[in-house]
């Protein structure tokens, strides 16, 4: 397991020079997204597909409204009829007939009559073909009708209105055969709304990955239950789980497994053929108990290494295969919860979003000037937790939050960003100005002075 670990200690471990011998970030960052896509296109119900990615040219059977009907509850008439009509001299129009939304039976509009028409109801057509186009809709506010109650017999209309005034017409808003969305697109409340209206009840879109989230460590107990000496609760894979669950993915874990690599290997085997990707945390440093590296490291499928980076220096990624042979993707996290949720942020939700189709992998990031310093170590890429506020002169601030340990979950939940420190950086001087991810949903830090503005480069 881990040595003590405070601010003191070297994160390289000991007896080597920080970050030897390591991968860069974006070197294991390339090595985690290697070969990774978004999953085989399924069919899926409207409701299930929302922010998924679309996989398919939809394309309208049908127009777009269906056919011309009115957008306004009145009376149907032909313009000419009541061209002359005024407040002191309206045009009295026979009512031949009441069309509510939804009706089949639609009379046609002979000159000098009226149709009772709903909003959504098809309008008449004229019963001279060549007047068709006049039809319009006067609105019952325009009439001497009541607006509720059968329709009278004749209606006085009291204004003229312009032919095919109140009439959506068929098409106008998709024609049948138009191809009305792409793969690629990412399905929005308005995208399915449209599906909907196109009569669709499933779509092709790439599915949501499954991830299973295991910690690992014989002192990681499931929260609600007591602890022993020496004993904590697992905080890991909750936290996890709800990461990827924000990204996209639909998550899940499993309780803790104790430190014994054929138990660890036993819970994966059952667990493996419900999964698309696998998380472990814990297990993967230099200790004498490292159950995810003596279970994973054997078969040479999971390769082990140190990232030049902090917190999140150890970490592993390959391959396990599940009864029936598939691959499935495994990522170790190292255990300490900063550690494992910085390295979620680096290498897993990147992982997510390729697998989602998305193309803009990384967080949000801005700008900020550092108001309060801290220290960083030679050769590692810190991604360092600060709370970001934007004054009212527009700029973005940052300072740092606690302390640099790995275990500081509560400091964790202050910070509203991380700032990326470079290699080469040891000291990180007020007034500097860093790069800043962003933790909130969407990217959106909750700091005073407004949201600040996301640039397009990432990480
Ligand atoms: N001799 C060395 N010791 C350590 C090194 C090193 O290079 N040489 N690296 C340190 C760094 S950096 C990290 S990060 C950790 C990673 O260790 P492991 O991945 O093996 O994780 P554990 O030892 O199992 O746990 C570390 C720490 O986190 C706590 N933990 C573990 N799982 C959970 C969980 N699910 N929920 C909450 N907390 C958890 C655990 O109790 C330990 O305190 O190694 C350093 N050591
Ligand atoms: O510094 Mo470790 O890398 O705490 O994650």
């Amino acid at each position: 397991m881990a040595a003590p670990e405070g601010p003191a200690a070297s994160p390289g471990g000991a007896g080597r020079a920080p970050g030897a011998g390591a991968r860069s970030l974006e070197e294991h960052l390339a090595v985690v997204l290697e070969g990774a896509g978004p999953l085989p296109a399924r069919r899926l119900p409207l409701l299930e597909a929302l922010d998924l990615v679309l996989a398919e040219d939809v394309v309208a059977v049908e127009p777009l409204p269906r056919f011309d009907g009115s957008s306004m509850d009145g009376y149907a008439v032909l313009a000419p009829d009541v061209a002359g009509a005024g407040e002191g001299s309206p045009a009295v129009l026979d009512v031949v007939g009441d069309v509510p939304a939804g009706a089949a039976d639609v009379p046609r509009l002979r000159p000098g009559a009226a149709v009772r028409v709903m909003t959504g109801a098809p309008v008449p057509v004229a019963e001279d073909p060549a007047a068709t186009a006049d039809v319009a809709v006067v609105q019952v506010e325009w009439t001497d009708a009541a607006q509720t109650g059968p329709p009278p017999e004749r209606v006085a209309v009291r204004r003229p209105v312009a032919a095919g005034r109140n009439v959506r017409r068929a098409g106008e808003d998709v024609a049948a055969g138009e191809r009305v969305l792409r793969p690629g697109e990412r399905l929005s409340p308005r995208h399915l709304g449209l599906l909907a209206s196109l009569g669709r009840a499933d779509v092709l879109v790439h599915p949501r990955p499954r991830v299973l989230v295991l910690s690992t460590g014989s002192e990681v107990v499931e929260p609600g239950e007591p602890l022993g000496p020496g004993q904590i609760h697992d905080s890991n894979s909750t936290a996890l789980v709800a990461a990827c669950r924000e990204a996209g993915a639909l998550a899940r874990r499993v309780r803790a497994v104790e430190d014994d690599p054929a138990r660890l290997l036993a819970v994966l085997r059952s667990e493996l053929a419900t999964a698309d990707l696998v998380l472990t945390t814990g297990g993967v440093s230099a200790g004498a108990y490292e159950v995810v590296k003596e279970a994973l490291a054997a078969d040479g499928a999971v390769e082990f290494v140190r990232v030049a980076m902090q917190p999140g220096g150890p970490q592993g990624a390959g391959w396990l295969v599940d009864g029936a042979g598939r691959p499935v993707r495994v990522l170790t996290l190292p255990g300490n919860p900063v550690s494992a949720y910085v390295s979620f942020e680096a290498f897993v939700r990147p992982l997510l979003r390729v697998v989602l189709g998305e193309e803009q992998l990384g967080r949000p990031v801005v700008e900020a000037v550092v108001e309060r310093g801290w220290t960083s170590v030679a050769g590692k890429r810190q991604l360092y937790r600060v709370r970001l506020e934007r004054g009212e002169d527009g700029v973005a601030r940052v300072g740092a939050i606690g302390g640099p340990g790995s275990h500081l979950v509560a400091d964790l939940v202050t910070a509203t960003a991380l700032a990326v420190v470079p290699e080469d950086v040891v000291a990180v001087e007020p007034g500097t100005t860093l790069t800043c991810m962003l933790l909130g949903r969407g990217g959106q830090p909750s700091a005073p002075g407004g949201p600040a503005s996301p640039s397009a480069t990432t990480l």
